[in-house]
């Protein structure tokens, strides 16, 4: 059953300018912190205005709850009374999301936040969103207290041991060979267990930190830093970033290139980048007027991996928002496969687990529909003191279980070490 916590019956949404730098998430208070930082610039955000929670859903498409979240909160902006003095994407009233991967998964989310700040273009502001005249923002930004180390943790399995989890590596690979699909992304997932509850924040300054080309990110304890950008949208203009095709970084600088030149050349991952370009242009061209994808792929390297990507750009139809592109993308062959029935059929069968958001659209969106939105990869939910983390893979014919392993341990590295004191 779709649960709400309403906002007031007419809430009042305040924007006033700030000034910038310095940092958004010294602002965060340890409570629920909500994050969306790329390159030093985004939202932060924190308390509850109000919130959707969605059940689990039977529609095939599984779109609806997309419609449903962004119905809502269409209704509540249009009930707000919007005081913005600052006019650009992420001002005025503003929600949080994260949604499951399956749509059969109950707890998709979207949370209006009661305090945001955002910063972009070398702006920067305060949101407040209330039933009464907030506190001087002087007040509200000077309540923190010290981000708290993770301290030790407890390691355990998630659902597959990593031999079984390579047994079912090896079944897409046979029923990709025969014939009943061309790519599957398989995921794995593991748990730490601290001796404490666990401060996002620490999480959020270390992925921050060494992942700065990332979309850092915290939504109702998904925390993570995804390489990978769904859409972002702005007016009628529309971004993506398509990533499929992975290689770990080298030690020394020849073994880098060696893995990167390697990359390049590898029919295999051509292959499996080829199919998520495909599902993002089907995707995408009911919803816009033109979409500009470049043939070849180029190489996004991070810390811990390299990647092939394709950037994508498009000019939406009028009144296409983001959560209407979101809901098109989504689950992209990134994360789902080819083609998305059959994958996710052959996910749910032998994953062995419920993603839960894992892999699943995280992002914000404002009134007017602008928003950005990852899918949630390099990541881990956290309830209190536990951490899941979780990493996938693109299977295709060609692929090799060990290898396959090997990478997903260079996935789980980014929420390993932003565990780590
Ligand atoms: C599914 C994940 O990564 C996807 C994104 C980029 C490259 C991928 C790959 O090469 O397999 C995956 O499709 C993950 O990080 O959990």
């Amino acid at each position: 059953m779709t649960t709400v916590r309403e906002a007031a019956p007419h809430p009042t949404v305040r924007t006033v300018p700030l000034r910038a730098g310095g940092g958004l998430l010294r602002h965060l208070p340890a409570d629920a912190p909500m994050a969306w930082v790329h390159e030093g610039e985004g939202l932060v955000a924190w308390g509850e205005a109000a919130r959707i929670t969605l059940p689990a859903e039977d529609d095939p498409g599984g779109v609806a709850r997309f419609g449903e979240a962004a119905a809502w909160l269409a209704d509540l902006a249009a009930r707000a009374e919007v005081h913005d003095a600052v006019d650009a994407p992420g001002t005025g009233p503003v929600a949080f999301g994260a949604f499951t991967f399956d749509p059969r998964s109950a707890g998709s989310v979207l949370v209006v936040p009661r305090v945001i700040v955002g910063s972009r273009d070398g702006r920067a502001w305060l949101t407040t969103i209330g039933d009464r005249a907030e506190a001087h923002p002087g007040e509200i930004l000077s309540r923190v207290t010290p981000m708290r180390p993770v301290g030790p943790l407890t390691w355990s399995e998630g659902a597959l041991e990593p031999k079984e989890w390579e047994a079912a590596v090896a079944t897409a690979v046979a029923r990709i060979r025969g014939g009943a699909l061309a790519k599957a992304a398989l995921a794995r997932d593991t748990f730490a267990d601290a001796e404490r509850g666990i401060d996002a924040r620490t999480l959020l300054a270390r992925l921050v930190r060494a992942y700065p080309g990332c979309y850092t990110f915290s939504v109702d304890g998904m925390v993570g830093a995804t390489p990978e950008l769904l859409v972002r949208r702005e007016g009628d203009r529309a971004a993506s970033l398509v990533l499929a095709g992975t290689r770990p970084r080298g030690e020394t600088q020849d073994d880098d290139d060696m893995l990167a030149a390697d990359l390049l050349a590898s029919t295999k991952d051509a292959e499996e980048h080829r199919y998520a370009v495909d599902s993002l242009r089907e995707a995408l061209e009911p919803l816009a007027e033109e979409v500009e994808i470049p043939d070849r792929p180029r190489l996004l390297q991070l810390a811990n991996v390299q990647h092939l990507a394709t950037p994508a750009r498009a000019t939406l139809l009028p009144g296409a928002t983001t959560l209407d592109v979101v809901a098109a993308l989504h689950p992209t062959a990134a994360v789902g496969g080819t083609p998305t029935p059959a994958a996710v059929e052959l996910i749910r069968e032998i994953e062995g687990m419920d993603r839960g958001r894992y892999a699943g659209p995280v992002g914000w969106i404002d009134a007017a529909g602008n928003g950005e939105w990852g899918i949630a990869l390099r990541c881990a939910q956290i309830t209190g003191s536990r951490a899941r983390l979780f990493a996938g893979c693109g299977i295709v014919a060609g692929s090799d279980p060990e290898t396959e392993l090997a990478e997903s341990e260079a996935k789980l590295r980014v929420m390993r070490e932003a565990l780590a004191d």
